[in-house]
């Protein structure tokens, strides 16, 4: 169902919450997770919950001339059916992706005060801390997380950049380089498998295209059964670009009204297409709707960069994939993320506003 963005309730301050490592200390090893976090509809029923391979895409093949058209026929397959796939041959060797995963649990396992150093302030979204508490009424993750704007530069607040684990800032630097590299070529492969001009999603993200990090903690929770790592969510990004724990799963995609567990693959990326590249393909991409479970004896990391146009650049549907026979599907939208997160709170999805 369409509706306007004035129906979604605009905080004016934020409630405060503890991250959730801060509340297993206080609770010294007792049990009870507190009622803010179980979901009492909409638990997570994992019995039925199949694992399935979701599609690999060497990266290095998929632009060159000899072999780009099964490859960038497979790549449009993934996209418009998963709406995510496993990137390989990305650049990165598997010892500096284990070197990104490390520093991130480093992080994580610094003591709490260290942690604090990086708070978020309210209302802001970049630093260390949880969920942003808008209402008395929100089920809360069970995450706790570090978020910090990459790109552009200017963006960047290094005052919450972490300076222990001592490597953190410069692999962090490393990584994100190299992210933009991967980026360029799947928004340009994205771009091919819809017989576009290369550089449109690429132009859409622009010059000063916005790269944000989540580094992600899942702790261990006792109650797998009714509370979440991450609610059922699409991301508000043109594509987010995932490194996932190498021993601990969790993470699950929606696909025809079923969850899938998405695998994992030690030495790939976990790529997906988020809302404004639906928008932008006018829905022949998929955002897919995924979400994380907990683990009763494990805590999970995960690296999630998000990439978004610049700051007040316009998304709508390509022109050219709008004619009589495909009407556009989806409104101009401007500055998306600024609504994100008051949406996913409440459990809905900001591309519904934006559908025709
Ligand atoms: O932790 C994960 O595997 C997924 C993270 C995610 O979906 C997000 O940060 O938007
Ligand atoms: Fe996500």
């Amino acid at each position: 169902m369409a509706e306007s963005s004035s129906t979604i309730a605009k905080p004016k301050i934020e409630l405060g919450s503890k991250t959730v490592q801060e509340l297993l200390l206080l609770a010294k090893g007792e049990q009870q997770v507190p009622e803010k976090y179980i979901h009492k509809v909409g638990a997570p029923d994992d019995s039925s919950v199949q694992l399935k391979d979701i599609p690999v895409i060497d990266l290095d093949l998929l632009l060159t001339p000899s072999s780009t058209t099964q490859q960038l026929e497979n790549f449009r397959t993934a996209l418009t059916t998963w709406g995510c796939f496993q990137v390989i041959n990305h650049g990165m060797t598997p010892e500096f992706l284990d070197e990104v995963r490390e520093m991130t649990k480093q992080f994580f396992a610094l003591p709490l005060e260290e942690k604090q150093k990086y708070l978020r302030e309210v209302n802001d979204i970049q630093g260390y801390g949880n969920d942003k508490v808008i209402s008395q009424q929100q089920t809360l993750d069970w995450t706790d997380r570090l978020y910090l704007s990459v790109y552009p530069q200017e963006a960047r607040k290094l005052k919450l950049w972490p300076q222990n684990p001592q490597s953190l800032r410069g692999t962090l630097e490393q990584y994100s380089r190299k992210l933009q590299v991967v980026t360029k070529t799947v928004l340009v492969a994205m771009a091919r498998s819809l017989n576009l001009d290369d550089n449109c999603f690429w132009e859409q993200y622009g010059e000063k295209g916005k790269m944000d990090v989540r580094f992600n903690l899942y702790p261990p929770c006792s109650r797998p059964d009714v509370v979440l790592g991450l609610k059922p969510h699409a991301d508000g990004t043109i594509i987010t670009l995932l490194l996932q724990d190498k021993q601990v799963e969790g993470l699950q995609f929606l696909k025809d009204d079923q969850w899938f567990r998405a695998p994992i693959v030690p030495g790939a990326l976990l790529i997906n297409v988020g809302d404004l590249a639906e928008i932008l393909s006018n829905g022949i991409f998929k955002s897919p709707v995924h979400r994380v479970l907990t683990n009763p004896e494990k805590e999970r990391i995960s690296l999630a960069a998000f990439c978004l146009p610049e700051l007040d650049k316009e998304t709508e549907p390509f022109e050219s994939l709008v004619n009589e026979s495909t009407p556009k599907l989806y409104k101009k939208v401007k500055n998306y993320d600024r609504t994100f997160f008051d949406y996913y709170q409440q459990g809905r999805r900001p591309i519904e506003a934006s559908k025709i």
